[in-house]
């Protein structure tokens, strides 16, 4: 027996939209691209056939359409894994919960969710420039000691030799995605594995005008090799969404343009046009499924 969900643990507001994410079942697509930055979801929708709904919210700004007649929801969600929890929760809610009756609905429902993001290289051949699919999401962050989940004896052993490696006060999590994306969407790119960080500067060994407290992270993940098992990249918010995928059941991916090289110190002149070539591989990888 499944237990009515009370009004205090999901918020739907006055005109029956989800609390942050201010959309209504009908609003979304099966398919969502995911994009942290809210100017970036005209930068995707601009190439839709045609925009039937948009709606925004705090960082959360939605446009739905099609793209080459496939129906695409594009939405951003800001900054972080405490975000990204909040994101899954609803999105997974609008298809999953009946919001009238507020209980669980017995057939499930899986979306295919792909983040188009930002992120910066830890080695030196995934150059300022490069597409790249996170293979596993490496948590650097705390939300996973909120959920409970089952994980492989890999994402184990990740997880183990990351708090060792930089003397961590804390457990991180390591996450796979989705392999049927990762083949899909993800084909032609780089394949890595990518360290999510609760923040851009120190967590992710920046040095603005206060010194990191491992001011070698950078050193440290990517001299990790467990039977070729190497961190790639890092950015902030795909440990969360492959945790939240796998805990509400959907197909999660994501794809990162890299704009920075933290070994070589560069940063791409053309981040702009790095991440248009992202969208433009993601929309048509989409509509080729
Ligand atoms: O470009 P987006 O999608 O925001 O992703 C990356 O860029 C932001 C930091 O600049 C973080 O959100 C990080 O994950
Ligand atoms: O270095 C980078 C670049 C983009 N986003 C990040 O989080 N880090």
């Amino acid at each position: 027996m499944t237990k009515r969900i009370p009004e205090s643990e999901l918020i739907i507001n006055a005109d029956g939209s989800i609390y942050h994410l201010n959309l209504k079942p009908e609003h979304l697509a099966s398919t969502v691209i995911a994009v942290g930055d809210p100017d970036r979801v005209e930068k995707v929708s601009q190439h839709f056939d045609h925009v039937e709904f948009k709606t925004s919210k705090r960082e959360f700004v939605t446009h739905t359409g099609t793209y080459k007649g496939k129906r695409i929801t594009a939405i951003s969600t800001g900054m972080g894994t405490d975000n990204i929890e909040i994101f899954m929760t609803e999105l997974d809610a609008l298809v999953n919960v009946d919001l009238q009756t507020r209980f669980p609905k017995e057939i499930h429902t899986s979306l295919d969710i792909i983040r188009v993001g930002t992120s910066g290289s830890m080695q030196s051949d995934v150059p300022a420039g490069s597409l790249l699919a996170s293979a596993y999401g490496i948590g650097l962050d705390t939300l996973m000691a909120f959920y409970n989940t089952e994980y492989s004896d890999l994402e184990k052993e990740v997880a183990q030799t990351v708090q060792k490696t930089l003397n961590l006060p804390f457990v991180p999590y390591c996450i796979e995605g989705s392999k049927v994306l990762l083949e899909k969407i993800g084909v032609g790119l780089i394949k890595g594995n990518t360290a999510t960080c609760p923040g851009f500067f120190g967590p992710q060994g920046r040095e603005v005008r206060v010194k990191p407290a491992i001011p070698d992270i950078i050193e440290k993940l990517s001299s990790i090799d467990l039977e070729g098992f190497k961190i790639t990249n890092f950015e902030m918010e795909t440990s969360g969404y492959y945790a939240m995928g796998r805990l509400l059941g959907h197909e999660v991916l994501s794809l990162n343009a890299i704009v920075a090289n933290r070994i070589t110190q560069e940063f791409a002149s053309n981040s702009y046009d790095i991440v248009d070539d992202l969208i433009k591989h993601t929309l048509d990888k989409i509509a080729d499924q």
